[in-house]
């Protein structure tokens, strides 16, 4: 096969699940990205600022929440210290039997500006991994695709967080909410632990076994429940809307819609759910970021496969 420092011409769902399971082999029965992770449970309880800006269900009432913690990849025996994102997702039980999904990693940004970019790249590193291609090949790609080397600059010259509870997550794409006064306000979110982050010195990167986040998450909420702040920054007129490459200026304004409080941990209540974040509740909207519509008929995909044991 000819590698190609292009990205490909267009990327389908299928074209996803088919290079992560030639990045991670076949496991029937997880999921096809963010094999490995975690459950746990808690709830939301939504601040008095978003109550009176944002028109949503989402902000009406305390609501119990179902989340999942994860490492990202295919792969289910994945090295929880290796410089790779890290997912954290959560499902509202909202009143009247609504929901709302979101799910997030911890990098900023997205390896790429659309799918074409990340499958591209993740065909090379499968390619790298057959032997036929190399470094080398890989930056001609990241060179001629400068947007999908953003996640991975990133990953290199921060450390991964010590806990599972300790990073800041973030949602990436855009998405909309109704203001009080019936106008579309275009924001991103970041989930930001309140005791701050705590990250992996290089000497416990080296030390530490496969699997210690589980461990560290149960250890951790014995000593009480884990909060986070849920920030939405706002958009300007002119902000990046629909690339999940970019990021936006830091100093637009951000408001704390609410806290989610973790209790718990373990079991499988987060098993059999599609954590797909296209997935939201009256007041919220999608934005048409390519990489955010994707991602719905690619969990689709694997949540059938995994559902059939597939
Ligand atoms: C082309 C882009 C992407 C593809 C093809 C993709 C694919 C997938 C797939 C197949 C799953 C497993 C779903 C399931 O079986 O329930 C998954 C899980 C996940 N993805 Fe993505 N993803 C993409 C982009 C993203 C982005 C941009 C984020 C974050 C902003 C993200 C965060 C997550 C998280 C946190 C999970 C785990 C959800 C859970 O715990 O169930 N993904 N992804």
């Amino acid at each position: 096969q000819q590698v190609s420092i292009q990205a490909p011409q267009s990327a389908t769902a299928n074209d996803f699940i088919e290079v992560f399971k030639q990045l991670s082999g076949e496991h029937p029965g997880v999921r096809k990205g963010h094999a490995k992770g975690v459950c746990a449970l808690g709830s939301f309880e939504p601040s008095a600022t978003a109550q009176a800006r944002f028109d949503t269900p989402l902000f009406s009432d305390q609501a119990p929440i179902t989340l999942r913690f994860s490492m990202g990849g295919g792969n289910p025996n994945a090295d929880e210290a290796a410089n790779a994102p890290r997912g954290m997702a959560v499902m509202f039980d909202l009143d009247n039997n609504r929901q709302h999904k979101i799910a997030g990693l911890t990098t900023p940004m997205f390896a790429g500006k659309n799918p074409e970019q990340f499958l591209g790249l993740l065909r090379i590193n499968y390619a790298i991994a057959q032997g036929e291609a190399t470094s080398a090949d890989r930056k001609a790609y990241l060179e001629a695709n400068p947007e999908a080397a953003r996640q991975g600059e990133w990953l290199q010259s921060h450390q991964p967080a010590a806990e599972y509870t300790s990073a800041n997550y973030f949602g990436i794409h855009t998405f909309y909410t109704t203001l009080t006064n019936g106008e579309l306000q275009a924001f991103r979110w970041t989930l930001v632990p309140k005791a701050g982050e705590t990250l992996l010195t290089e000497q416990e990167q080296k030390n530490l076994p496969k699997s210690f986040l589980a461990k560290r998450l149960s250890e951790r909420l014995k000593d009480g429940p884990v909060e986070y702040e849920w920030h939405w920054q706002l958009a300007k007129e002119g902000d990046p809307i629909n690339d999940p490459s970019q990021v936006w200026p830091k100093d637009r304004e951000t408001i704390n819609v609410g806290t989610l409080k973790i209790t718990e941990s373990g079991g499988e209540s987060c098993t059999p759910i599609n954590f797909d974040p296209n997935q939201v509740t009256d007041g919220i909207s999608t934005s048409q970021d390519p990489v955010l519509q994707i991602r719905s008929p690619a969990y689709a995909i694997s949540y059938g496969k995994r559902l059939q044991g597939q």
